[in-house]
């Protein structure tokens, strides 16, 4: 068994590898295939080609692609979809055209359109606007699915499709303004505990709400998803809904992720809010129930969870990117 992780360096895919390298440990056959962005640039039609037709992987996960938090999005609309256009459809096709049956693509929770019924279904898709911030990227991940899906009805391949709500924890990208909220304000509260500063800023009102889903149990459900045989993932998906929606099941307000942070970094002083940055969609809760049907549900605690990311931020400020 040859698997390609695609994306193995980022916070998702080397969680991803983590739980492969354990598995790989007590299957000899198991082969883990990865490069690094220097390595293959995945928008690269041409170098993916002969890559995939060199190494022929049995089974592929796509976690790379273009990522970033809301400012980011709305920063870079073109690299947003331009990148993850081209990534996926490199990856997808060109994985089909070396005899890939079976792949596993993450795309994300903000598919689902701006105000759709809460906890979002999976059948939600297509049925409305998107958020104005992240559209073209949601239009790259939406079409990621439907890539998934056609090349299954056109081609009987297997190529599954898991849609995470906001994630977070070791490994994630520290950036002060292109990261997710989370990481953003663990290193500014962090930062303004170490010099003593009076006043930490939060973008928006501080209301929308989120949920966040610890990386380790987004590897976990990946895994999970992609080793379900053909007839439980097809019974469990419809041809035209392919994809799997992955969280919690419950969120908590920005501005509550703003206390806690504050508490877990040893921040008290005053927090206040830019109201020229966006809020972005105002409620955004995954409906889980079909993932839990099938037997897998999230371990990590939120609080639990920071602390961990926060530790391992503390224990890596000089290696992360940004
Ligand atoms: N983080 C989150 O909150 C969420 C993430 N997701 C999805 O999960 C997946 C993984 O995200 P995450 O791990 O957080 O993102 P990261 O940015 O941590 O990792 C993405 C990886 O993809 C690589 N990559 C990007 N572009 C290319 C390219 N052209 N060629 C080769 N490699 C490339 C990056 O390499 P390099 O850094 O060198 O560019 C990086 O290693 C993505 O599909 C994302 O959309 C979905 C919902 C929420
Ligand atoms: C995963 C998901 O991530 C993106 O969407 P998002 O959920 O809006 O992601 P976010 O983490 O950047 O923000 C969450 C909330 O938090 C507020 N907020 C406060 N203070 C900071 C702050 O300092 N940084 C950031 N980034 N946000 C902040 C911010 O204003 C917003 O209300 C998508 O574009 C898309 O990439 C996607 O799929």
């Amino acid at each position: 068994m040859r698997i390609y992780v695609a994306g193995h360096r980022g916070m998702v895919g080397g969680a991803i590898l983590r739980r492969l390298q354990v598995r790989k440990a007590v299957e000899e056959d198991l082969t883990l295939i990865t490069r690094t962005h220097a390595e293959l640039d995945l928008t690269d039609q041409v170098a993916v080609r002969d890559f995939m037709q060199g190494e022929k992987p049995d089974v592929v996960i796509l976690a790379a692609a273009k990522v970033g938090g809301i400012h980011a999005n709305n920063t870079y609309p073109a690299d947003f979809i331009y990148k993850n256009l081209m990534i996926e459809c490199n990856v997808i096709h060109q994985a089909f055209a070396a005899g890939v049956k079976r792949l596993l693509q993450l795309g994300s929770s903000c598919i689902y359109p701006k105000a759709v019924p809460q906890p979002m279904k999976e059948d939600a898709l297509l049925t409305g606007t998107l958020e104005p911030t992240n559209e073209p990227y949601a239009v790259a991940k939406i079409a990621g699915i439907k890539l998934c899906e056609s090349y299954n009805r056109q081609h009987g391949v297997d190529y599954r499709s898991v849609m995470p709500t906001n994630l977070y924890g070791p490994g994630d990208n520290f950036h002060p303004e292109n990261s997710h909220v989370m990481p953003a304000l663990i290193r500014r509260f962090h930062e303004a505990a170490q010099s003593g500063q009076e006043e930490v800023v939060m973008w928006g009102t501080g209301k929308p709400m989120r949920e966040f889903l610890h990386v380790d149990d987004m590897a976990a459900a990946s895994l999970f998803v992609l080793d379900l045989d053909k007839e439980t993932y097809e019974a469990n998906t419809e041809p035209m809904l392919s994809h799997i929606n992955v969280g919690t099941g419950t969120d908590i307000s920005i501005g509550e992720l703003g206390h806690m942070i504050a508490e877990v970094t040893g921040y008290s002083g005053r927090i206040t809010q830019d109201l020229s940055k966006p809020d972005g969609t105002m409620k955004k809760l995954m409906d889980v129930s079909r993932l839990g049907d099938m037997g897998w549900t999230a371990r990590v605690q939120l609080k639990d969870g920071l602390k961990e990311t926060y530790q391992w931020f503390l224990n890596n400020q000089d290696s992360f990117r940004g």
